[in-house]
């Protein structure tokens, strides 16, 4: 009983052949929801060919959910969509769409609740950023970070919400953001996008409940994943000297969370923002470029 139920790989072992969690993993991950928790459920995840994404595809479809995964990249949704088809026998609905293209977003939105008669859950788990100080960031590069994280995934809210008021249908968004409370040197333009993805968050979780629609957030602290291919090396060794715990998490952790808000369990959260870090928030800080010499001198991690 005292051994962890999910198995953490040690981050400085240098035999490690890969980040994350892979599709023999997720297929066998124990859960502790039931089989049919999400029977009849529709959800729809935004980058769902990798990383989290994958793993809430993974998961979803376990419990019972027809699900669709979005992202840019064709090969790694289909790649995805047949493995859970084999793990599972269900069938992944693929949308190669950019979530930064509101014509496109509202095409897969329109398409996704034909298909399958209204979506239930809208998980906006698309993003990211490259790791930079703040001061050297090129405009373009700014664009991009607050166009993918806030404009972005404000486009696939809006266009989930306007169908469910047309529909008359209830709905539930899910907004993965990240752990910015204190602040993401080394990643301002996320923080700045994230901190807009929380509030919006909460200003529309009151004006849509007349709509019967909830919005939350979650934030994950370092999380293993395909992402970390954006970081050096010498960012990635520090990564899990953020939180107390010494760990980093993996894509189940933040994969159960999302279930658990999908879940009738969780019909009465609204507007809220739920940390899966292990202390981060309390206690240290990510440098994703590096620890700066100048900090490098004792202190939280
Ligand atoms: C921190 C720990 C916690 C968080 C962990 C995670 O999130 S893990 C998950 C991590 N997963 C992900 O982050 C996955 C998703 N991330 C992405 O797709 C990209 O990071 C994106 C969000 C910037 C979108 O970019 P896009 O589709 O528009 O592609 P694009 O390539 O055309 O870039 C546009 C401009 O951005 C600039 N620029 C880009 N890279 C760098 C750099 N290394 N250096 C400096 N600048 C950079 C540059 O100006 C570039 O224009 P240029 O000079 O080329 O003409
Ligand atoms: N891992 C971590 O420690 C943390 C991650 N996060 C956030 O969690 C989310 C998932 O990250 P993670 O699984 O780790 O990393 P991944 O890089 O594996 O996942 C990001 C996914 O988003 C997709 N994506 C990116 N831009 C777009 C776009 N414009 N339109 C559609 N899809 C897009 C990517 O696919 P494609 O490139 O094919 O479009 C990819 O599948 C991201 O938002 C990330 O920033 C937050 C805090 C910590």
């Amino acid at each position: 009983m005292n051994e962890p139920r999910i198995f953490r790989p040690d981050p400085d072992d240098p035999t490690r052949s890969q980040r994350g969690l892979t599709e023999q993993d997720l297929a066998a991950m124990p859960t502790v929801f039931r089989s049919d928790l999400l029977d009849g459920h529709v959800m729809l995840i935004s980058g769902g060919g990798s990383g989290m994404g994958k793993a809430m595809a993974f998961l979803a479809s376990r419990l019972g959910a027809t699900v669709a995964i979005c992202g840019r990249t064709a090969e790694k949704l289909d790649r995805t969509r047949d493995a859970i088809g084999e793990a599972t026998g269900r069938t992944v609905h693929c949308y190669t769409t950019n979530i930064r293209e509101p014509e496109a977003v509202e095409a897969m939105i329109a398409d996704f609740s034909d298909v399958t008669g209204g979506i239930d859950t809208l998980v906006n788990n698309a993003g990211g950023q490259f790791p930079q100080d703040a001061i050297d960031f090129t405009r373009k590069g700014w664009n991009a970070v607050i166009d993918t994280n806030l404009n972005g995934t404000w486009w696939m809210m809006q266009e989930a919400a306007r169908r469910w008021r047309s529909d008359g249908r209830k709905g539930h968004i899910i907004n993965i953001v990240a752990n910015v409370e204190r602040g993401m040197p080394q990643a301002a333009h996320t923080c700045a996008a994230r901190a807009g993805v929380i509030y919006l968050s909460k200003t529309v979780a009151t004006e849509w409940a007349p709509h019967d629609i909830r919005v939350n957030c979650i934030g994950p602290g370092v999380i293993e994943t395909e992402g970390f291919a954006m970081y050096p090396e010498e960012a990635l060794k520090r990564f899990h000297k953020a939180n107390p715990m010494k760990a980093r998490g993996n894509a189940w952790d933040v994969a159960e969370q999302v279930m658990y808000l999908a879940s009738p369990a969780a019909d009465f959260i609204n507007g809220d923002l739920i940390i899966i870090d292990g202390g981060q928030a309390q206690w240290g800080v990510v440098w994703p470029g590096g620890m700066p010499d100048y900090f490098d001198e004792g202190g939280a991690a």
